[in-house]
């Protein structure tokens, strides 16, 4: 039973470098024992018409987690109806690993500045410890937060977005290196992101 565990959660819409290096990294720092990837149902603060269908961001999140025995991705989100609440997730990981597991939310710095307009923010912070990463073109504060319930860390940083590679696609703009090999694959195979 791993002791300490690492929640990314995320539209993955696609999944990119960006992600997992802020994964691989906060699992070095504080020595997670896993990382556990959440692709979100209904990200409730995102224009829901844009956002792809939940399996195929669900797929790209497998196939870009599963080289490494330390990743694995949970379907809690996207298999619960309604809006998606990070609270939700949180109760039900507590419920699933037990009182004993420490469970670390890790964010970049943008999902960071925005979590005080999250559901019932001021439960999250009794159900995990929150890490904010560094992410370039954001600031990185925990000003407004709870204290001794979240850390900032520095991962290496990578300028790579989801709406970036999107629009990339629909340009007709090369993604290779932004994402991992497979995901440029699977894009290509469905015609993901070739209309807007
Ligand atoms: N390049 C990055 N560096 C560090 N953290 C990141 C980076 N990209 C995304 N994150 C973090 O990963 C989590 C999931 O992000 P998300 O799936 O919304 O990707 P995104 O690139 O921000 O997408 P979009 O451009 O569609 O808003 C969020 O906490 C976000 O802050
Ligand atoms: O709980 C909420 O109300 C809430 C509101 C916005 C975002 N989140 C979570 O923050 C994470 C990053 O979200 P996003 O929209 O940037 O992909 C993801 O796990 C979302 O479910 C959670």
């Amino acid at each position: 039973m791993p002791t300490k565990v690492g929640i990314m959660g995320g539209t993955f819409d696609p999944i990119h470098h960006g992600h997992l290096v802020a994964a691989s990294e906060v699992a070095h720092l504080f020595g997670l024992d896993e990382v556990v990837f959440v692709p979100t149902g209904q990200p409730w603060q995102k224009d829901l018409a844009k956002v792809t269908p939940s399996e195929d961001r669900y797929l790209m999140t497998v196939i870009a987690t599963a080289e490494n025995p330390q990743f694995r991705v949970d379907r809690v989100e996207i298999d619960r109806s309604g809006p998606t609440y990070t609270l939700d997730t949180l109760r039900e990981m507590r419920s699933v690993y037990g009182p004993g597991v420490e469970l670390y939310f890790i964010t970049g710095a943008d999902a960071l500045g925005a979590i005080l307009s999250w559901h019932n923010v001021d439960e999250l912070f009794d159900l995990a410890h929150f890490v904010g990463c560094n992410r370039p073109g954001h600031h990185l504060s925990d000003t407004g937060l709870p204290e001794g319930k979240v850390s900032l860390v520095e991962v290496p940083a990578l300028a790579i977005s989801s709406t970036e590679c999107r629009e990339r696609v629909r340009k007709g703009e090369p993604i290779w290196y932004l994402v991992p090999d497979g995901i440029v694959r699977y894009i290509n195979k469905t015609g993901l992101y070739l209309e807007s």
